[in-house]
């Protein structure tokens, strides 16, 4: 099962990559894509070569990034470099940093990812380490190539994890990061072995990666216990200290020892991308409570309960098409005052992530009766009122629609021009709400909510996200759906 829906909230790669584009775009991609009959764009996983190439064009597209790997040495998946990132931006605002920012990237690999998207991205200053050679050169050259030698150093270190960067450069950090290797030796390291092991299916990608970089004696236990173990004699001179882990049996022991050398708090994730899983260890000694993160920032998959089912009714005067259905479903989000947005839109399935403020389905005739009372006596807003929250004017929403007409979008074009005129006209609508005092800015329900069209029937498929109402919100709206989705208006 893909998990990019699991993804941080703001990775951009929550959206698969669109593999037709990056082919007419970049040639050293089309040079490993392959068209099928029905037109599908894709690579070979096997070949090492083409996820090089993905990986390299990602970097390139969305980051600018033009960065060389030697074939020999780890070939980083730009998602789950990207889900680490933002998870620390995450800690950092816990922390309450935001402006120059320092961290130390533990192990760079010859691409020296991590700090060049930092650098990039979010112009962190970072000290990369690594005891490679071969790998330390590489990284050198990719800082140079892309002009990052202000904000990325590249250091040789010998033994230490920690210990010898922060001897070399003696100053406050603001956090490290670290990729470690995940296994004690190449045995465990073997596709058959693992698959066989976890009883699970043999892996779908070519491993692409020395084994020095990805074993060490005593796996990762040992590499994350010594980290932790420099990290309480440097103590507050790095304010967060983190971890990539890579098995989840790895988090106990860990955590144990955690509490032994007395983190002030510590905090743990889930990166979830593609078909992998991997965690995020957090900790700190100074003042900062890490647990603050909001569990919102993460979906977590295990948090997912089971989404509610309910097969949409044949009626005689209302057409039975998914459009139909959809365009129904918006109509009453906009009715109930939902804050809605558009996140699939393909022939057979329709996804909107819904959210709302207040319980707004409930009596609703006595509601509606009071909104026209209350609106007929409020401040009218005018069209061009200081209210607006997306920072469009209307001629940029057209502009902006038209691209995507003009870049065969036809269908995301509308549904953006959908979604943003919507936008604007909702906020303004409960600006006025606010004012009558009755929605807060808590979140009472927020849900996904799809529509899928098989051979016989339409069904819709509601799922829990999170909310002062809890779960009974999301089956009240629901059965407000069963009343009122096939009426004939
Ligand atoms: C799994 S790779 C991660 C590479 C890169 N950060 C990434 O995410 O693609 C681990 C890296 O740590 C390096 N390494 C191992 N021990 C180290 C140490 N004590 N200090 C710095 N780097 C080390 C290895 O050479 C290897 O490049």
């Amino acid at each position: 099962m893909s998990m990019n829906q699991y993804m941080h909230p703001r990775n951009i790669y929550k959206q698969p990559p669109n593999f037709k584009q990056l082919a007419i775009q970049y040639p050293d991609f089309r040079k490993h894509a392959t068209q099928d009959l029905s037109g599908k764009v894709t690579i070979d996983f096997k070949n090492v070569e083409a996820l090089r190439a993905l990986t390299c064009t990602l970097l390139k597209k969305d980051f600018g990034l033009d960065i060389q790997i030697p074939l020999n040495k780890l070939i980083p998946t730009v998602p789950l470099r990207l889900n680490y990132i933002l998870w620390i931006e995450d800690l950092l605002s816990v922390a309450d940093r935001t402006d120059n920012i320092k961290g130390i990237d533990i192990g760079t690999g010859a691409s020296c990812v991590y700090p060049t998207i930092a650098a990039k991205k979010n112009q962190w200053t970072m000290l990369a380490t690594e005891i490679d050679p071969e790998s330390i050169k590489f990284a050198t050259e990719n800082v140079k190539r892309n002009s990052l030698q202000n904000l990325v150093t590249v250091i040789q270190v010998k033994d230490t994890l920690l210990n010898e960067a922060v001897d070399q450069h003696p100053h406050e950090y603001d956090f490290c990061m670290c990729n470690p290797p995940f296994f004690s030796t190449t045995q465990e390291l073997h596709p058959f072995f693992k698959a066989r092991k976890q009883n699970r299916p043999h892996p779908r990608n070519a491993f692409c990666a020395s084994v020095d970089e990805v074993v060490a004696k005593g796996g990762e236990v040992d590499y994350i216990s010594r980290l932790i173990n420099e990290s309480k004699t440097l103590d507050t001179q790095i304010k967060i200290y983190s971890s990539m882990v890579g098995h989840k049996s790895t988090l106990p022991p860990l955590k144990k020892l955690l509490r032994e050398v007395e983190v002030v708090s510590f905090k743990q994730t889930e990166f979830c991308q593609g078909h992998t899983t991997r965690w995020g260890l957090a900790w700190t000694f100074a003042d900062i409570d890490l647990t603050k993160i909001p569990d919102s920032l993460v979906v977590a998959k295990h948090k997912l309960p089971k989404p509610l089912y309910y097969e949409v009714p044949k009626r005689d005067e209302v057409p039975y098409k998914l459009a139909t259905v959809s365009e129904r479903l918006v109509e009453i989000f906009r009715g109930l005052q939902f804050d809605y947005q558009e996140i699939k839109h393909v022939s057979n399935l329709v996804e909107f992530v819904i959210t709302a403020f207040a319980d707004t389905w409930s009596h609703q005739r006595r509601k509606r009766r009071e909104r026209l009372r209350v609106s007929e006596s409020s401040v009218t807003l005018s069209e061009d009122s200081n209210c607006d929250n997306n920072n469009l004017s209307g001629s940029d929403i057209h502009k902006t629609c038209d691209k995507l007409a003009e870049l065969n979008c036809e269908e995301s074009g509308a549904a953006l021009k959908r979604g943003l005129e919507d936008d604007g006209f909702y906020k303004k609508k409960r600006l006025k709400t606010d004012l009558e005092g009755n929605i807060s800015s808590k979140v009472y329900l927020k849900a996904k909510i799809g529509v899928m069209k098989t051979d016989s029937c339409i069904g819709l498929e509601l799922t829990f996200f999170e909310g002062t109402g809890k779960k009974e919100a999301m089956h009240q709206v629901l059965q407000y759906l069963k009343n009122n989705l096939m009426k004939k208006e």
